[in-house]
């Protein structure tokens, strides 16, 4: 007796509450059978399935009753944790009362209750506790300073939508650093203590320890939001960076939370740790009583029909649109099928919904269907649900191919456990797709290109046609790839791998980190300072569109304390022209611009400009622009910014390869055409192409700035691109020595001249190399003539306000 063997139906072939039921037999039958099922499972988590309340409370307080009251022993229609606050502390019946830090305050409680969210997580966490017993070790996650208000009696599953955490309220967080030792052993014992619902009501089930791992709360978000999130989920979902908010989204700025977080988490593991097998485990569950029910369901379910059968995330990576639209190609190109295979397609929720994806998915599935169904046959059967293990296996041994095609995975254990679960079957072939880290080891399985309609349609009709022959070699080869290659293999490669990139990247050249202290005491003791700032991607993080990169406030206002320093010379040095950085900056008083790659210079207090380029051959402007236009029309996406003596085509906007292509053509044409014939220089600027007079340049700015301003003792330079070189270039006249150092005058200065006769006599500089901080913003291993680096535009402005503090701090002890 099987819910599989249910009568054949149109739209819902196997109807879910029949199959919870089934499985519940099905599993208090296996319980009864008294097969011992063992084995421990250690669940690494970014949270923990349960939320941390802390209260403390004055006693002098009355206590009203929390609402709603304390659920007891009704347990709601569906597998759904509730609140268990009631159930698990008294004193969580009483009133929070607001945080105190109070060390000596011990009249203090922590309630727990269900974390909303992650319920494919939580609830693929729960049914293993039928079997297993486990550990979840996770972050607390901000700790609330009160328990959220419980939802209406009637409230069903966990909205991965939200709806239910609409109802609830949100609590006041408590820092974890004020949550003390004995406090935190309090709640560590409580959450050892606890039981989620479902556990309870699994007759039999085996217990589930909470451990936390304490977190510093910046460090928490830093490592999820930031370096997980910014930086490891694009990259490895091959997203492309200009669809990322900035490209600080840097390696380093959130490195530090994200390796503190891992080292905490690593310690914690290692405290606990007991070598928990799998590919033997997983031979082992394939071999589970209740399996055997289930596949003898499926196969008189779909009996005469062959199977396909699919497995995968519900996220855009794992293929799943495309996987679809090949079967339908298998249907057209090969119409013998039609009425004679099916595909049971299951997907599980992703981390983060997404019902344009579903929808889609949907829809295919209902076109499909539509398309080449009938009264009695339906083609797709797709399952959006997390299913049980025994179904699974079920699924995977009655298959007779197997289809797993992402167009981006690693690991991927789908396609392992399929040839495992084969090993006792049919030894059906498995189609794969070759963006898989793991397809490099399964040379038997049909590589596809998931994005090749045809080729993957290709690929089932042959895996449908394969003679016994060649599916029995075939899954040998494969089995023993996958019993030989455990995650013993996998983690020994990957500590090898990362030991040789260690080993490597001492080697590189790394640029030190910006020295704190020793710029602090260096801005201290000079009389007199310089600051030239680079302002795309070193005051102002680089965004998509040109005009979007306005100053952050914190931006501002270090510029304004630092210009209010009358020890302080602060020029911004932009290849920006005059305009942006006025209508932006303008208003700063005593704040220095040159624009355009040093093209035009508005001296501190000044309104007025100085252009250096009114003398030069501005002819070429034209043709460059006519180039620029050539490969705008040919480059979607792309466009042209005209400023006053030179002209920017940027193509961040565009695709990414193709953008890049276009830009090395056009520099091409640009060298080694109109360069050699006019006064230009080409720059590769940071997804774009410059062209400028080529008299003019940031350097020649620099050593301008110095010659007026011999006596500085102090030099901050920050830049983020290679046009920023020639400024750093400019300030490595100075090398270390304490001799004089004699400056003669810069172009720039002879240019603006006048007077063809005026004599600009060298100076002699006070500057000494200690003084000197160039500082190039980005990775330290960016080749660089910079001497110090630092990683973002936020840590320039963060030294920028602290050296501001310092001058006001310099100015209140006079
Ligand atoms: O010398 P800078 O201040 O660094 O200016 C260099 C160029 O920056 C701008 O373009 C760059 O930043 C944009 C905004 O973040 C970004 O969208 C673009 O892709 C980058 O190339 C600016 O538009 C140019 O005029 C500057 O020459």
């Amino acid at each position: 007796m099987d819910s599989f063997a249910e009568p054949r139906r149109l739209s819902a072939p196997i109807s879910l509450a029949a199959v919870r039921e089934q499985v519940c037999k099905l599993e208090n039958d296996h319980r009864a059978s008294g097969i011992p099922l063992s084995g421990r499972i250690l669940h690494v988590c970014h949270y923990l399935p349960v939320v941390s309340s802390f209260i403390r409370k004055s006693p002098d307080l009355p206590s009203p009753p929390q609402t709603p009251p304390a659920i007891t022993t009704d347990i709601p229609p569906s597998p759904v944790d509730v609140p268990p606050s009631a159930d698990i502390n008294a004193n969580s019946l009483e009133q929070p009362q607001p945080f105190s830090t109070n060390a000596e305050d011990r009249n203090a409680s922590w309630t727990l209750s269900v974390r909303y969210g992650h319920s494919a997580m939580v609830s693929g966490i729960t049914s293993l506790a039928a079997t297993h017993e486990q550990i979840v070790i996770g972050w607390t996650g901000d700790i609330a300073s009160s328990p959220p208000l419980m939802p209406p009696a009637s409230y069903g599953a966990p909205s991965t939508s939200g709806a239910s955490e609409s109802s609830l309220s949100t609590p006041a967080k408590i820092p974890t650093k004020d949550i003390g030792p004995e406090d935190r052993v309090v709640l560590e014992e409580q959450l050892a203590r606890y039981r989620s619902r479902d556990e309870v009501t699994i007759e039999g089930g085996k217990p589930t320890t909470y451990i936390p791992v304490w977190l510093d709360d910046k460090e928490a978000h830093g490592h999820y939001e930031g370096y997980c999130k910014q930086t490891l989920w694009p990259l490895f979902h091959y997203l492309l960076w200009q669809d990322v908010a900035t490209e600080y989204a840097s390696a380093d700025l959130y490195w530090p939370a994200y390796a503190a977080v891992n080292a905490a988490f690593a310690k914690r593991v290692a405290e606990v740790y007991r070598p928990g097998v799998d590919a033997e485990r997983v031979a082992k569950d394939t071999l589970r009583p209740g399996i055997q029910p289930k596949l003898e369901a499926l196969r008189a379910l779909y009996e005469g029909k062959k199977i396909i059968v699919g497995r995968d995330k519900l996220d855009v990576v794992k293929g799943v649109v495309q996987k679809l639209r090949a079967f339908e190609k298998l249907l057209q190109d090969y119409p013998q099928w039609i009425g004679h295979v099916v595909l049971i397609q299951v997907t599980s929720p992703a981390l983060s919904d997404s019902p344009k994806l579903e929808r889609q998915v949907s829809e295919l599935v209902a076109h499909i269907n539509g398309e080449y169904g009938s009264l009695d046959f339906i083609p797709v059967h797709h399952y959006h649900q997390t299913i049980k293990k025994d179904e699974f296996y079920a699924l995977l041994s009655v298959a007779d191919l197997g289809v797993i095609t992402p167009l981006r995975d690693g690991m991927n254990t789908t396609s392992m456990e399929f040839v495992l679960a084969q090993e006792r079957t049919k030894h059906s072939p498995l189609v794969l797709s070759e963006f898989m880290g793991i397809s490099s080891t399964m040379p038997d399985a049909l590589q596809v290109n998931p994005w090749n309609l045809g080729e993957v349609a290709d690929a089932m009709h042959r895996g449908l046609m394969m003679s016994e022959e060649d599916r029995l070699s075939r899954h040998q080869k494969l089995y023993k790839t996958v019993t030989t290659h455990t995650s013993h293999t996998w983690a020994a490669m990957l500590a090898n791998m990362l030991l040789a990139q260690v080993g490597r990247q001492n080697m590189a050249r790394q640029t030190p980190a910006m020295p704190r202290d020793r710029l602090e005491s260096q801005y201290r003791s000079s009389k007199k300072r310089l600051f030239l700032l680079d302002y795309d991607g070193t005051l102002a993080p680089i965004v998509r569109v040109p005009s979007a990169a306005v100053p952050s406030l914190d931006t501002l206002e270090a510029l304004e304390r630092l210009t209010a320093d009358p020890k302080n010379v602060v020029f911004i040095i932009s290849g920006r022209d005059g305009e942006f950085l006025e209508q932006h900056l303008g208003h700063i008083q005593n704040l220095g611009m040159s624009a355009e790659h040093g093209g035009f210079v508005r001296e501190p207090g000044h309104k007025e400009w100085s252009n250096f380029t009114e003398s030069l051959d501005m002819d070429w402007m034209g043709e460059v622009l006519e180039i620029f236009r050539y490969y705008t029309e040919r480059t979607t996406g792309s466009h042209i910014e005209v400023k006053k003596s030179s002209i920017t085509w940027h193509y961040r906007s565009s695709d990414p390869e193709w953008g890049l292509f276009q830009c090395h053509q056009c520099q091409d044409l640009l060298e080694n055409n109109l360069a050699r014939k006019r006064p230009i220089e080409v720059l590769v600027g940071k997804k774009n192409l410059e062209v400028r007079p080529l008299a003019v340049n940031k350097g020649e700015i620099v050593k301008r700035i110095l010659y007026h301003n011999p006596d500085a003792e102090f030099v901050f330079c920050a830049g983020d691109d290679k046009t920023d070189e020639d400024m750093f270039r400019a300030l490595r006249l100075f090398p270390g020595d304490t001799t004089k150092v004699r400056l003669d005058a810069p172009l720039s200065v002879t240019l603006l001249a006048k007077e063809p006769t005026t004599t600009y006599e060298p100076v002699d500089l006070r500057l000494t190399h200690e003084g000197v901080f160039t500082t190039a913003v980005g990775h330290s291993s960016k080749r660089t003539l910079a001497s110090w680096h630092v990683t973002s535009p936020e840590e320039v402005v963060e030294h920028l306000l602290n050296l501001g503090r310092i001058t006001n701090e310099l100015a209140s002890s006079l």
